[in-house]
């Protein structure tokens, strides 16, 4: 089956790797068309425009930004819809809110084509080896159908009904992760300043209740005040945005997680967007005097 790939940016492009490595057709685009390069010269074929993509692809999948990119794609001039029909599929596999998800996917059923929200948790480690979780909504029948692709990205697929629960399930996975990724920074500043080995610290949670392979990953470089991306700060800050939207809406008071929301916030003024989201700890840790 010939699958299509819109956006290749940090998981896109890692994604679309995985699919080719694992014997699947692949056409790619991206908004800056020069990052198709690397995956031509592992096979892939470019479509110059994300209806051109549509046009030769029975699956279409999506990972870019935000919701205004995710929107663009499909909306804009050359986009998803003015090439998607009865029998063709589109997955937006990016992180948007359920809103965004659900307009979406109105417009490309509203022209015969089916539409799945999924969106992974996992960062490009997990998608070059195929260990995203998965986590989608929508058709159920495009869902089976891509079931092959899907676990090719994932060590698990989770199917929750209605577009618009994996979108939302996403945002509070992410809420909880941003969160807790605060906390660490904390602990970790306030371990360094009152005189404790910071690699002491992460050496006692990673044998107690508190472990998680999240601290394990960026820990040790977090210490070292080295941020290099995975998961773009900007990116995380959108989550808890969309998140904390979430909450407004459904009347929940998420007090902890506004307060990170403020610290990524403050990241992002301070130029650390592009760096990975564990650079927050450079605005929560406390100073030296
Ligand atoms: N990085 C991670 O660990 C994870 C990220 N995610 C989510 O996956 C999605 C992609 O993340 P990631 O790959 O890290 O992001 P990157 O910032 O690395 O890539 C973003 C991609 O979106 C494209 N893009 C941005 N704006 C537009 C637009 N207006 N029109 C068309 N394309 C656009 C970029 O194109 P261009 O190259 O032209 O800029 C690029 O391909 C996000 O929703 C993120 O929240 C989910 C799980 C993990
Ligand atoms: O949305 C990003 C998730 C990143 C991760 O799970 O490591």
């Amino acid at each position: 089956m010939e699958i299509g790939f819109l956006g290749l940016g940090i998981m896109g492009k890692a994604m679309s790797m995985n699919l080719i490595k694992k014997g699947f057709k692949v056409t790619v685009w991206n908004r800056t068309l020069s990052r198709c390069d690397e995956l031509v010269e592992m096979g892939a074929s470019v479509g110059e425009t994300p209806a051109a993509v549509v046009k030769k692809c029975k699956i279409t999948i999506a990972m870019v930004s935000d919701p205004a990119a995710a929107l663009s794609v499909v909306f804009d001039k050359d986009g998803v819809l003015e090439e998607i029909s009865s029998g063709k599929g589109y997955m937006e596999m990016s992180t948007i809110d359920p809103e965004t998800s659900c307009k979406i996917s109105e417009a490309i059923t509203s022209k015969g084509g089916s539409f799945v929200e999924a969106p992974v948790s996992g960062g490009y480690k997990h998608a070059e080896t195929g260990q995203l979780v998965i986590i989608a909504a929508g058709d159920k029948a495009l869902f089976d159908e891509a079931i092959l692709a899907l676990n090719v990205m994932g060590k698990k697929s989770f199917y929750l009904g209605q577009v618009g629960n994996a979108a939302r399930m996403k945002l509070v996975v992410n809420l909880i992760m941003g969160t807790m990724m605060t906390t660490f920074s904390e602990g970790i500043g306030l371990a360094e300043r009152s005189g404790l080995n910071p690699s002491d610290l992460l050496d006692i949670l990673d044998v107690g209740a508190m472990a998680t392979p999240l601290l394990k990953a960026k820990g040790p470089n977090m210490i070292k005040s080295n941020f290099p991306t995975a998961f773009p700060l900007k990116h995380q800050q959108k989550d808890m945005r969309l998140a904390l939207a979430l909450g407004d809406e459904n009347a929940v008071s998420t007090p902890v997680a506004a307060a990170a929301n403020e610290a990524y916030k403050k990241a992002r003024s301070m130029g650390l967007g592009n760096l990975d989201f564990s650079a927050v700890l450079e605005v929560v840790k406390p100073y030296k005097d």
